[in-house]
């Protein structure tokens, strides 16, 4: 596999354990989001609950002053009633809210169907209050002052019911937050009791009347429930981790307020003899509220603290999700960049330097371009320049090497003296004439030129005149060669003329011209004002007859040694078979 492949399979194997890993943690945040989200849900609905039970519950109080004051005599009763109005659209408010939020819940009917039957009651309750405040304070029945009392209660007891619903889930989805909502519970429930107690003092107190047994008795139950979750109150804070400052400091007002203040005023309210109360119902409902008050907003700060947990919870699982998310693009930008790296660092330089080194066997010693500047690719390109020089180097050597050969390989076919090819190279041609006899093209002519009488021009004149007409007669001669045709000196004083493609006449006639080219001119050698030089040819050409070099030659040097005889300065043709004479 290509390295350039191993490197992105390799990334893409590193990515793919990374992205695993990094999505196993992903998960385990995902899961801690959906459930802190739910978690925030659950307790945003109960909050929710709870604040709509208070709400029903602090309705109770106006209404509760609006039945002990005159429709017509009082400027006291508009800003009651107006108070009233008030409360009833915060309680409406949150009633809506709590509906809005119940309902994007799963299983939402059992809740939806006790909200509905609070409403029911609430609007019963409103009805009872409204026809009861419209009276003179004189023609209120007792019994028509707690029945609308009554019903108010009722409305707050259905949403019991749903605040136990919802409480009941919030601690099965949220059992880490158990101890906060059961405190927060406590206080709604000490906040409600607390308001039902002063509740029934507002019709002795209103009428007035005595308080008779059977409110004696629901004044007792309700104090017992209020000490029983009073005790309960201390160890719940304990057990959660929430008391801080505020809190205690809240904590402290209510201790101080409903449970050193609000309840011994009912408690000695309840225990005087007679129908002297010492309060009006007006006045003692303005006392006791801010009490309920305190505790409603220690149960909701209770609730903000656990909702801002989890909110915190839930924002701390969004930002390691985004957290990893980033790290995953970051990482997976940062192998692209490391795979693009290593692609223009190492890939990109050894596939350019793979070309060059290619390019340097195939010859071409331009330098290629390159990529790469790291000491790794420095010193690999400084290889490929040192194989450069070597081949160079090798080249220039081969070169001079095959000049050499050829300059030896000349110089073994030359003729030191006239400068003609020599025998050797002419047998380079024929081929061992005393082995095997090699057969002849018929297009293939011989001229054999031998100088007459040059052994008394030497002896006469000398050898270096001897040599000067050889090179003279040497040089005649190839004036009249050209290709194909070939010169010779055959040896001593004798030249060889090999032909390709003419006929027998025009061979005699190239003979001739040769023959003439010696003895026209004479020659004026050193030292020598005239020298006539004449030469003898034997001419032969491939025939039926003359089938080898060997015939050739033989033919040839027959038909010189004949014009040697009939008196030189001639040349003779060897006879050619009847049908090449035609040809020819
Ligand atoms: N100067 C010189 N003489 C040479 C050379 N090679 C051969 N000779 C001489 O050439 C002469 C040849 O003489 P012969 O064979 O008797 O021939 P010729 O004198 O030319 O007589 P014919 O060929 O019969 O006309 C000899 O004296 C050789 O020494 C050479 O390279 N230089």
């Amino acid at each position: 596999m290509q390295l350039q492949a191993q490197l992105k399979v390799g990334a893409a194997l590193l990515l793919a354990v990374v992205a695993g890993v990094s999505t196993c943690v992903f998960v385990g945040y995902a899961q801690g989001y959906r459930q802190s989200t739910r978690n925030l849900s659950t307790l945003t609905s109960y909050d929710q609950a709870l604040k709509a039970g208070n709400a029903v519950s602090a309705e109770r109080a106006p209404s509760n002053i609006l039945l002990s004051l005159d429709p017509h005599a009082t400027t006291a009763y508009a800003s009651t009633r107006s108070a009233v109005t008030d409360a009833r659209q915060r309680t409406d408010a949150a009633l809506a809210q709590l509906d809005q939020l119940i309902s994007a819940r799963p299983q939402a009917s059992a809740d939806q169907t006790r909200l509905g039957r609070a409403r029911e009651a609430l609007a019963r309750a409103r009805v009872a209050y409204d026809t009861l405040a419209r009276h003179a304070p004189a023609d209120r029945s007792p019994q028509d002052l707690q029945a609308a009392i009554d019903e108010l209660i009722a409305a707050r007891d259905q949403l019991d019911a749903l605040i136990n619903h919802r409480y009941d889930e919030a601690v099965r989805l949220a059992p880490d937050q158990a101890g906060i909502m059961q405190m927060a519970r406590i206080l709604s429930d000490l906040r409600e009791y607390g308001g039902r107690l002063s509740s029934t003092l507002v019709v002795p107190l209103s009428t007035p009347e005595a308080i008779g047994p059977t409110r004696q008795l629901a004044i007792a139950s309700l104090r017992g429930r209020i000490d029983e979750l009073h005790r309960l109150m201390p160890d719940r804070v304990d057990e959660t981790k929430w008391s801080n400052q505020d809190l205690d400091v809240m904590r402290t007002q209510v201790e101080r307020g409903f449970f050193s203040h609000t309840l011994p005023l009912i408690d000695a309210m309840v225990a005087r003899p007679g129908m002297d109360y010492g309060l009006r119902a007006a006045a003692f409902t303005s006392q006791v509220l801010p009490d309920l008050l305190t505790m409603e907003k220690l149960e909701d700060l209770f609730m903000q603290r656990a909702i801002a947990q989890v909110a915190d919870a839930q924002q701390a699982a969004s930002r390691h999700m985004r957290l990893i998310g980033g790290f995953l693009v970051a990482f997976f930008v940062f192998l692209l960049a490391m795979l693009r790296a290593a692609e223009r660092l190492v890939i990109l330089p050894l596939l350019l330097a793979k070309n060059e080194v290619v390019a340097l066997a195939n010859g071409d010693l331009r330098r290629a371009p390159r990529a790469g500047s790291s000491m790794e690719a420095r010193a690999l390109h400084e290889a490929i320049d040192t194989l450069r020089q070597q081949h160079m180097r090798s080249m220039r050597l081969a070169i001079e090497r095959d000049e050499l050969s050829k300059a030896l390989r000349r110089q073994a076919h030359t003729d030191a003296l006239t400068g003609l090819l020599n025998r050797h190279a002419l047998e380079e041609i024929t081929g061992d004439l005393s082995a095997e006899p090699v057969r002849l093209s018929k297009g293939r002519g011989l001229i054999l030129i031998d100088v007459d009488y040059f052994k008394p021009i030497n002896d006469e004149h000398g050898h270096v005149v001897g040599d000067w007409v050889l090179r003279e007669v040497a040089g005649r001669i190839q004036r009249l060669v050209k290709e194909p045709h070939m010169a010779f000196r055959y040896g001593g004083e004798e030249f060889a003329l090999l032909t390709n493609g003419l006929s027998m006449k025009e061979l005699c006639r190239l003979a001739e011209d040769v023959r003439h080219a010696i003895s026209d001119d004479s020659f004026s050698a050193p030292g020598v004002s005239t020298l006539s030089v004449t030469a003898s040819l034997g001419v032969a050409k491939g025939s039926t007859t003359v089938l080898t070099w060997l015939d050739l030659l033989n033919t040839a040097d027959t038909a010189l040694y004949q014009a040697k005889a009939q008196g030189r300065n001639q040349l003779v043709a060897a006879p050619s078979s009847a049908d090449d004479a035609l040809r020819a």
